[in-house]
Order: structure tokens, then C-alpha cells, then sequence
């Protein structure tokens, strides 16, 4: 698929059995909140997520930068399958535990940020155990002050890389990547043998969508248009009315399916 120029491209048609399903969260199925832990989850997102996994035959994968026992608590009853950490850390389909990249020591980093920016409000240290990322959200005029921190405390650690985002930068294991986390996913029923179709929003996403395009897939940028993606969705509400389309076509296809 060719992808379009900035603003042109296409909304992605409605999904098919064909499809194995990767979506990004913050961003992408959450509206951007002013701190990670003040995201609101709508009501019936679980809800949707078991059932599109059930209408595709379990090929649906949360694919984000958060660590998957957060998405977890976010999106519970469903337990999410997927990778987590930008791709450190993986649930596979079937499985209920979490199989982790090796463990990268990141505690010394998350502790000289947070007695940098001890005293400076507005930046917040998330702590993710195997990654950390540096929020300035709720003070932007900090964005290149923060950048500096991190690159500060992380220029010798040739086993992470830093990664922009949405007002935050991060640092992840230098072996994470979405486009990665895809193909793995890829090489396993039920993903296997199906056209991938991935949904994202931010920097680490544009990682992944040559990926996708490159399997012949879809890929959807969430909010600003992007010359790497094939379609566009404007926001997560536009997300979440293609999400229950796609579900109503299937289920009026293939009739309701059954838990995987
Ligand atoms: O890959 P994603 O699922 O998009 O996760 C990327 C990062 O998302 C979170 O931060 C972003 O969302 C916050 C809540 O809306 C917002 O306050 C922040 O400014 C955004 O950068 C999350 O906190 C990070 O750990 C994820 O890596």
C-alpha cells in the first residue's frame, strides 16, 4: 500500500477476519491526560477489546509504551495481550505471564532525576522498573532542560536509547522496538498468516508502521497525519467508532464469536 502525503491519507476501511489487530493506548485508544494516572478509560473499552478479539480469533495485541501490568489494572477484566515497554516485555497469546527482555538496571537513573526535579513542579519521573520516562506535559517550557537531564545521566549506558514523545522523553532498553514487537507477535497463531493492522499516535509508533506497510498491512496514524502511514484516524473517539463498526461488520459476517 502507498502510503499518502501529510492530511491526505484515507480512514482505514473496516476490519476482516483477515486482520490481526495491534493497537497503541495512550494516544491512540486513551485522550492524552495531564499525567499518566489521570487517563480516563471509557466504560465500555474492555468490553469492546474481549469482543473484537473474540470477532478476530484472538489477533488483537496492545502494543505501548507502558508497562503491560499497567495496562493490565487499566483495562481490566480484559487481560491484555501484547508487548509492553515499547517491546522489552512481552504476553503472548495463551500465556498469562509476562516474558521480560533482560532485566536493564534503570533505578540509579529514576533516582537522579527525581533529586533533579526534586524541586522543579510540573516534571514527573515515571518509574516502569525496566524503562523511565520524563514527563514536562504540565510544564513545557522544561522540555530542553529534561532532555539534557536524561541525556546526562543516560550517555553511558549503551543499553538503553532515548525515545521522544508526546511532552516526554524515555529511556528503553536499546533492543525495544514496536516494528520488533510486531513481528514477533506476527510469527505466532493466531496472529500468523494474517494482514497486520496497526493503530498509533506517537514517535515510537512511526517506528513501526514501515513494519506493518512492509507486510502488506495497514498503517493508521492517530491525530497529525504522518507520510509513513497509509491511513488516518483524528483522534480516539474517531478510534473507538471504527472499533465498534469493525466489531458490528464482523459479528453480522461471522455471527458472535466465543471467547478465544
Ligand atoms: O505507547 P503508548 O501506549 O502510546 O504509551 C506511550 C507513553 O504513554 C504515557 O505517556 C503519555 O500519556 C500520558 C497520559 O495521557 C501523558 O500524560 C503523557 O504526556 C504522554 O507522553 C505513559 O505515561 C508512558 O509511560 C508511555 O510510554
Amino acid at each position: 500500500m502507498t502510503p499518502h502525503p501529510p492530511d491526505t491519507g484515507p480512514p482505514p476501511p473496516l476490519l476482516t477476519r483477515r486482520n490481526a489487530l495491534f493497537l497503541d493506548l495512550d494516544g491512540t485508544l486513551l485522550e492524552l491526560a495531564s499525567t499518566p494516572d489521570a487517563v480516563v478509560v471509557p466504560q465500555d473499552l474492555s468490553a469492546l477489546l474481549a469482543s473484537l478479539a473474540s470477532a478476530l480469533g484472538g489477533a488483537l495485541a496492545i502494543v505501548t509504551g507502558r508497562a503491560l501490568e499497567t495496562v493490565d489494572a487499566l483495562l481490566r477484566p480484559w487481560t491484555v495481550i501484547g508487548a509492553g515497554l515499547h517491546g522489552a516485555e512481552y504476553r503472548l497469546p495463551g500465556m498469562r505471564t509476562i516474558d521480560r527482555l533482560p532485566l536493564l538496571p534503570v533505578r540509579n537513573i529514576v533516582e537522579q532525576l527525581r533529586s533533579r526535579f526534586a524541586s522543579v513542579p510540573g516534571v514527573l519521573v515515571e518509574d516502569k522498573e525496566h524503562s523511565v520516562a520524563l514527563h514536562y506535559r504540565l510544564a513545557p517550557e522544561r522540555r530542553e532542560e529534561c532532555e539534557s537531564a536524561m541525556l546526562a545521566v543516560t550517555c553511558q549506558r549503551t543499553d538503553l536509547r532515548l525515545m521522544h514523545g508526546h511532552c516526554v522523553i524515555e529511556a528503553l532498553p536499546a533492543a525495544a522496538d514496536k516494528g520488533s514487537a510486531i513481528l514477533r507477535l506476527l510469527q505466532r497463531a493466531p496472529f500468523e498468516f494474517r494482514v497486520p493492522v496497526f493503530l498509533g499516535d506517537d514517535v515510537t509508533d512511526e517506528e513501526a508502521f514501515p513494519v506493518v506497510s512492509g507486510c502488506g498491512g495497514m498503517s493508521v496514524r492517530v491525530g497529525a497525519s504522518s507520510p509513513r502511514a497509509t491511513h488516518i484516524l483524528s483522534s480516539p473517539s474517531d478510534v473507538l467508532r471504527w472499533l465498534r463498526a469493525s466489531l458490528t461488520a464482523l459479528e453480522a459476517a461471522y455471527g458472535k464469536a466465543s471467547e478465544p
